[in-house]
């Protein structure tokens, strides 16, 4: 008999359902591996929550992920909510679900696939070593800070937001980086703006005191503007970054770039409770609705979900193989393709994964 597994599913905005309903496809057919067969409870969040509750977390939507194995999400958000009261902006949505089930670590791993090497920007003798874990802080810092919408007039009319850490916020998500270092190469890069923000000095304070306690890792220390430039002149340098919640955000889309594309990249929001899997992307309002977005980030946050959620390592491991498969034959979807290689849309990548399975 087979295990059943609750997993939510949140489709969200734009081409949230395209990605989610690729991805599910996908898990549906690999779990089987493990003897595990999905229970897929679709909720709402974002945009198409405000459409049809006028908010964009429903309480159902909290209980569900609670009460669930795992969190599988596309993303939230578009130009049709631009203009709603920023208290249920679509994006609350998914800040509300982070900090409702703790999820206070968002690990972002970046790798370049070997088919995909010619796809960067970079000279392929920078991105052939490319494989590193962004850690990112996830419910603290400026997205949950205090905030002041614009008031007054003329040039003194301002806005305002503001940045916290906490000893315990630092010290935790330092200790998940190290973590993740002692499995991989054994070294920590720590990333602040400390020779501005006092924020940004506790969170050093606190990374050199860890790394005096853990010798096994070897700890550096760059400023984020520097780091920005790092990752494009010397991107092979990095083996696990952690850093705060604004700065990872920023620094996961540039690693994007690396890796080829912004579509491909997954990502696993941990903590405290039921954990939550989505592509570090948005809803890519620009291409919504045509069948042509890149599955793969979604995909691969899926095979995430099955190794650290649903205890499916083999159909983790089968996913990740299948993808890197499906690029090696040469399917490219639209963000990645090349002359010479094997266009498909949505479907067909999604199909190509599937066959390699
Ligand atoms: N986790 C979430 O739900 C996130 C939501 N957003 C929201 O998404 C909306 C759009 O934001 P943008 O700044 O445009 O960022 P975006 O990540 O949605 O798109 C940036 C660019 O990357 C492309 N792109 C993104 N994912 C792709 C995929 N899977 N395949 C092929 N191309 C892809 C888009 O077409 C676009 O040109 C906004 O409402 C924003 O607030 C943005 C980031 C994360
Ligand atoms: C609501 C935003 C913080 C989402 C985002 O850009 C991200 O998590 O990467
Ligand atoms: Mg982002």
């Amino acid at each position: 008999m087979s295990i059943e597994k609750t997993v939510v599913a949140i489709n969200g905005d734009g081409i949230g359902r395209e990605i989610v309903e690729a991805a599910r496809r996908v898990v549906d057919k690999a779990v089987v591996k493990d003897n595990i067969v999905i229970c897929w409870a679709e909720h709402k969040a974002g945009g198409e929550a405000i459409d049809a509750y006028g908010k964009p977390l429903p309480q159902s939507t909290i209980d569900a992920c609670k009460k669930a194995e795992a969190v599988l999400l596309g993303a939230v958000g578009g130009p049709k909510w631009d203009s709603v009261a920023p208290a249920i902006r679509p994006e609350k949505a998914i800040l509300g679900l982070r900090k409702e089930l703790g999820l206070f670590c968002n690990l972002r791993p970046v790798r370049i696939f070997k088919a995909l090497q010619e796809y960067s920007p970079l000279k392929p003798e920078l991105v052939q070593d490319v494989d590193f874990v962004i850690v990112r802080e996830l419910t603290g810092g400026i997205y949950f800070g205090e905030r002041s919408e614009a008031s007054g007039e003329g040039p003194n009319e301002k806005a305002w937001d503001k940045e916290t850490y906490h000893r315990y916020e630092i010290e935790r998500i330092i200790d998940i980086a190290i973590d993740t270092a002692k499995k991989r190469k054994g070294k920590v890069t720590s990333v602040d703006k400390a020779n501005v923000l006092a924020s940004s000095r506790l969170w050093r304070t606190v990374a050199q005191e860890k790394a005096t306690a853990n010798s096994a890792v070897t700890f550096d220390y760059l400023y984020v503007d520097n780091t920005a430039m790092q990752l494009v002149v010397n991107p092979g340098q990095f083996d696990v970054i952690v850093t705060t919640n604004l700065f990872g955000d920023i620094l996961s889309d540039e690693g994007a770039v690396v890796s080829g594309s912004l579509g491909l990249l997954p990502s696993a929001s941990i903590g405290t409770g039921t954990a939550l899997y989505e592509p570090i992307h948005g809803s890519a309002p620009d291409i919504a609705g045509k069948g042509i977005a890149n599955p793969l980030g979604t995909i691969l946050s899926a095979a995430m979900m099955c190794r650290y959620s649903l205890g499916a390592s083999k159909a983790a491991d089968a996913i990740e193989a299948a993808v890197e498969a499906a690029l090696t034959a040469g399917y490219r979807t639209g963000d990645i393709y090349k002359d010479g290689m094997k266009r498909v849309n949505t479907e067909g990548m999604t199909e190509a994964v599937l066959q390699y399975i």
